[in-house]
C-alpha cells in the first residue's frame, strides 16, 4: 500500500494518509480518486475497486470518505511532493494516521487482489 507523509501545514499535518482528497463539483468519487492519485503521486491507477463509505467527525470537520484499491503496475511515473512509503498491508499500523482512518484500515480487509497474467495469477505487491 502507497502512504503519504502529510505536510505540517496540513489538515492532520505529519501524519501518513492514503492518496486522496475532495471530490470537486460534478466529479464521481471514483473520478476523484484517480485524479488525486495522479496529482499527488504521478501514477495512474488500473482494476478500481470501491471499497466502501465511512464518515468521520474531526472537531472542526465531517469528512465523507469513499475508499478504492487500486494496482499501480508501472511504477517508473512515480513522482511524489511528499515523504512517502510502499507498506505491507500488516504493517500499516506502524504508520501513525489520521483518526478517520481506523475505519478505513478496516475496510481493506475487503481488497482482494490478483492480475491475470497469461494462465497465472499473480498476486500484486504495489497496492
Ligand atoms: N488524502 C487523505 N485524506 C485523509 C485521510 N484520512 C483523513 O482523515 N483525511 C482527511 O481528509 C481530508 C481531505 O484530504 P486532503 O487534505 O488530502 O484533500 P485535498 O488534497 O483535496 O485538500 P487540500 O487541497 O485542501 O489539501 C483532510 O481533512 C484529511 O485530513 C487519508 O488517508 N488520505
Amino acid at each position: 500500500m502507497l502512504l503519504l507523509k502529510r505536510s505540517t501545514d496540513q489538515h492532520c499535518g505529519g501524519l501518513w494518509s492514503f492518496p486522496g482528497g475532495k471530490v470537486e463539483q460534478g466529479e464521481s468519487p471514483q473520478a476523484a480518486a484517480m485524479r488525486e492519485l495522479q496529482e499527488e503521486t504521478g501514477l495512474t491507477g488500473l482494476t478500481w475497486q470501491s471499497l466502501g463509505t465511512h464518515s468521520f467527525t474531526y472537531p472542526d470537520r465531517l469528512l465523507h470518505f469513499q475508499l478504492f484499491g487500486c494496482l499501480c503496475v508501472s511504477l517508473t511515473s512515480l513522482d511524489c511532493e511528499s515523504e512517502h512509503a510502499w507498506v505491507a498491508r500488516d504493517r500499516l499500523v506502524d504508520y501513525p494516521m489520521p483518526a478517520a482512518n481506523g475505519a478505513l484500515l478496516g475496510m481493506l480487509g475487503a481488497y482482494r487482489v490478483s492480475v491475470k497474467d497469461g494462465n497465472q495469477d499473480e498476486d500484486q505487491d504495489r497496492e
